[in-house]
C-alpha cells in the first residue's frame, strides 16, 4: 500500500556517467525531485541533456551512478537485476515511440502479455475498462499491422496501464504519430491522469506536448536547471529557451 504524500517517484541527488576515464559521459548531475502520485510530468531539454537517462534511471531500467531512486516508496537502489525486472513489472508501466508491440500477436494479446510473462491473470474488467477508455475496444482482435500508427500507440498505452502501475514512464510517445494522432495520444494521457489518478512522466522535445502536462522539468547538460507550472506552449518554449546551455542557472 502507498503512503499518503509519498510520492510516487522520488529521485535523490541522482547521478549517472556513462563510461569512464578519458570517455567518461556525465549524463545526470545531483537531480533531486519528488513525481507526486497522480500527477502529469513533462521532461524537456535539448538533445543531449538527460532526459532519455532520467527516465531510464527513474524506472529501473538503467542504474545510477550516484544518488537514490524511489518508486512508489521502494528504493531501488541496491536491487539485484532480478530484481529490478521484477519491480519494472510490478510497479512502472512504459510507452515508447516505436509503440514495441508483438506483430504476431492481437492488440488484446499485446495489452495482456506483460501480465501473463508475470503469471499475473489479466483483470478482464480492467483491460475492457481500459480498451474503452482508449477507443479501441473494436479493435482488439487485430494484428498491429492493421492498426494506424496512433490506434498502435493507444495499445501500447492499455499494455502500460494493464497491470495497474504506480507510473507510466512515456519516451517521446507522439515522435513517429502525425500531428492529430499525436495530440489524442496526449489526450489519452492526460485523461489516464485526471480519471485513473495514474501518474505520468514524459519525456518530449515538444512544447505544445509538454503544455499537457501539470509541470514540466527542464535539464541542461544533466542539471534539473528550471521547474515550470501550469504550463502553456508559449511558457514551455520560453522555459526551453531560457535553460539553453550557456544560459543555465539553478532550480529555484
Ligand atoms: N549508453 C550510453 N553510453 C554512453 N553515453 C551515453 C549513453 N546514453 C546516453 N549517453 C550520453 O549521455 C548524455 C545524455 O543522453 P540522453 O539520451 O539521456 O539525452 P536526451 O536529453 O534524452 O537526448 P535526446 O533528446 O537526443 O534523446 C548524452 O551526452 C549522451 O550522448
Amino acid at each position: 500500500m502507498s503512503i499518503t504524500n509519498e510520492p510516487a517517484v522520488r529521485l535523490d541527488g541522482l547521478g549517472k556517467i556513462y563510461g569512464s576515464g578519458a570517455s567518461a559521459v556525465t549524463a545526470l548531475r545531483d537531480i533531486s525531485y519528488g513525481f507526486a502520485a497522480g500527477s502529469f510530468t513533462a521532461v524537456m531539454g535539448q538533445s543531449g541533456s538527460g532526459k532519455t537517462t532520467l527516465l531510464q534511471c527513474a524506472a529501473g531500467l538503467v542504474h545510477p551512478t550516484s544518488g537514490s531512486v524511489r518508486v512508489g516508496g521502494a528504493d531501488l537502489t541496491g536491487l539485484k537485476e532480478r530484481e529490478l525486472a521484477s519491480m519494472r513489472r510490478e510497479r512502472v508501466g512504459f510507452v515508447f515511440q516505436s509503440f514495441n508491440l508483438l506483430p504476431a500477436l492481437t492488440a488484446l494479446e499485446n495489452i495482456e502479455l506483460p501480465l501473463r510473462l508475470a503469471g499475473r491473470r489479466p483483470d478482464r474488467d480492467w483491460v475492457r475498462e481500459l480498451v474503452g477508455r482508449t477507443g479501441i475496444a473494436q479493435h482488439v482482435g487485430r494484428r498491429p499491422h492493421e492498426l494506424s500508427g496512433g490506434q498502435q500507440q493507444r495499445v501500447a498505452i492499455c499494455r502500460a496501464l494493464a497491470a495497474g502501475p504506480e507510473v507510466v514512464f512515456a519516451d517521446e510517445p507522439t515522435g513517429n504519430l502525425d500531428t492529430a494522432s499525436g495530440q489524442e495520444i496526449l489526450s489519452m494521457l492526460r485523461q489516464v491522469v485526471d480519471a485513473l489518478g495514474q501518474t505520468v512522466i514524459l519525456v518530449t522535445h515538444d512544447p505544445a506536448a509538454a503544455a499537457y502536462a501539470d509541470r514540466v522539468l527542464f535539464l541542461s547538460d544533466g542539471r534539473l536547471v528550471d521547474v515550470l507550472t501550469e504550463p502553456t506552449p508559449e511558457r514551455v518554449a520560453a522555459g526551453v529557451q531560457r535553460s539553453s546551455p550557456g544560459r543555465t542557472r539553478p532550480a529555484s
